[in-house]
């Protein structure tokens, strides 16, 4: 299957891109990286969905933690992209399956970004001090909200992209935390949002 490519990033990007799909797809038949039914159209689903959080972050990333990495969406992407963009940016990926640990490093090596992978519950972190904060299909806001309490810089923004009961998650949340939002409707599904989430504390 050929692969698309991303539009507005250069070639060598898109190279990594490809590099990591190709893993992806070769290391998915042993360990459960993205499901089987999405793997043939791991570009949409996955590659271009995590491009749009990347590309919703400030400029300025000096560090960029990703909570709950799996097979490196959107974490993995936001390395390759800010690899081009923002080449002095520290990459953190927090997973705790050592197997997906493994693919994780593997990927990072062979598309040749710099970043490093923590294998370990998030619970049990010192805090990371991250200026952008990511992380999909991890957990319900509220709980996003405390990591995002505990490993956010003062000054930092979360980036969370939910599905179509947002909307719910969001009111649910304020009940626990104060935050500011925005939200960007995802242009992989028109009812699902991406959360970018500063100012957080709990109420
Ligand atoms: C549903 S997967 C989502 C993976 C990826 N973010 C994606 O969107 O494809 C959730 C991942 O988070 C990891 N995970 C769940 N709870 C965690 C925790 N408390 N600390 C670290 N990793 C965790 C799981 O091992 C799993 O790989």
């Amino acid at each position: 299957m050929t692969d698309q490519t991303l539009p507005d990033v250069s070639r060598e990007t898109n190279e990594r891109l490809q590099v990591y799909a190709e893993l992806l797809r070769k290391w998915n038949s042993k360990i459960n990286l993205v499901s089987r039914a999405s793997l043939h159209d791991l570009w949409a689903r996955h590659i271009v969905d995590s491009a749009q959080i990347a590309q919703l972050a400030p400029e300025r990333v000096e560090h960029w933690a990703d909570l709950g990495s799996g097979g490196g969406f959107p974490g993995i992407v936001a390395a390759i992209l800010l690899q081009e963009t923002r080449p002095t940016a520290q990459i953190t990926l927090v997973e705790s399956d050592q197997r997906k640990c493994a693919f994780l490093r593997t990927v990072l090596r062979e598309t040749e970004c710099v970043g490093t992978v923590i294998a370990e519950r998030i619970e049990k972190l010192p805090p990371l001090s991250a200026d952008v904060l990511s992380a999909r299909a991890l957990a319900d806001l509220s709980s996003l909200l405390g990591y995002a309490d505990h490993h956010l810089s003062s000054d930092g923004v979360a980036l969370f992209p939910k599905g179509t009961t947002w909307k719910e998650e969001v009111k649910e949340a304020q009940s626990k935390w104060h935050f500011d939002l925005e939200v960007a409707t995802s242009l992989t599904d028109p009812a699902a949002a991406i959360l970018k989430i500063s100012g957080v504390s709990r109420v």
